[in-house]
């Protein structure tokens, strides 16, 4: 059989991991041409270069069908029930950096901490007679995030993309979503809460717990974390 490794199909992700795997003596590249999803590895024998959205690799690690994957922690975290038990995390690698926080309009000038927003939340559904919407795509992360904080008069709604717009849209008042330079907020009229954020994300190897692998496909595992030094 092959190792194989799951690794973000475009963008800055894929760049950025393949510049990574490449300065530790690991060749990733995509083959064929700009459209086709095939990749070859150089710099070891006996693995295969898998490419797949980052959402889908946490779902194919935990199924076993790839050995190896490189995402965000934060889709780990959000996608796999108790995931330190499918994966595990063998290096954080420095780029991706993001952070899941809470934002609102900037002009709700009282509501800056969690415990501003479940008055406000509480408030709002006293007045509109339905809950404060949020707007996320980390639904699993969110909930456990304000159980825990407390807050009770609210209702997730699902965006997966533009998060930001959506107060803009008046589908929802306030978003959670991740930040990197925090412009997308700005830009956007909100702002993020004083709390530290849910959860600090960047991009990280993870290897399934689950894969099956024969004794040559352990001594390549073996072989490539001994090159990569993780
Ligand atoms: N602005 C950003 N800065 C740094 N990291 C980011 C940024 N936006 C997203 N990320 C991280 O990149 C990873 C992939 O994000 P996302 O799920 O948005 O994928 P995508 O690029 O939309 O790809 P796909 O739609 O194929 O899954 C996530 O782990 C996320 O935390
Ligand atoms: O803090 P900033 O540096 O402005 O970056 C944050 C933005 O980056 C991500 O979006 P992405 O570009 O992945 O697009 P998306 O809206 O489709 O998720 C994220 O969802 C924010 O919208």
């Amino acid at each position: 059989m092959t190792i194989k490794l799951g690794v973000p199909s475009k963008g800055r992700l894929m760049e950025k991991t393949f510049d990574w795997f490449g300065a530790r003596g690991i060749t990733l590249s995509r083959t064929g041409n700009d459209r086709e999803y095939s990749g070859a590895v150089g710099g070891i024998a006996g693995v295969d270069l898998v490419l797949l959205s980052a959402g889908e690799i946490p779902r194919e690690l935990a199924a076993g069908r790839i050995h190896l994957g490189v995402t965000g922690t934060d889709l780990i975290r959000e996608k796999l029930v108790q995931w330190d038990q499918k994966v595990e995390p063998l290096a954080e690698l420095g780029f991706g950096q993001a952070d899941l926080i809470v934002a609102v309009p900037a002009s709700w000038v009282d509501v800056n901490t969690l415990d501003d927003l479940d008055a406000a939340a509480a408030a709002f559904r006293a007045r509109h007679g339905f809950r404060m919407r949020i707007a996320t795509k980390y639904h699993r992360l969110m909930r456990d995030y304000l159980r825990i904080g407390g807050v009770a008069d609210y209702q997730l709604v699902d965006s997966q993309g533009a998060t930001e717009g959506t107060v803009k849209n008046l589908t929802a008042e306030a978003v959670a979503d991740i930040t990197s330079t925090g412009e997308t907020l700005r830009a956007n009229h909100l702002k993020v809460l004083e709390e530290d954020p849910v959860l600090r994300s960047q991009a990280t190897l993870f290897r399934s717990r689950t894969a099956p692998m024969d004794a040559a496909d352990r001594d390549t595992l073996r072989d490539l974390t001994e090159i990569l030094r993780v």
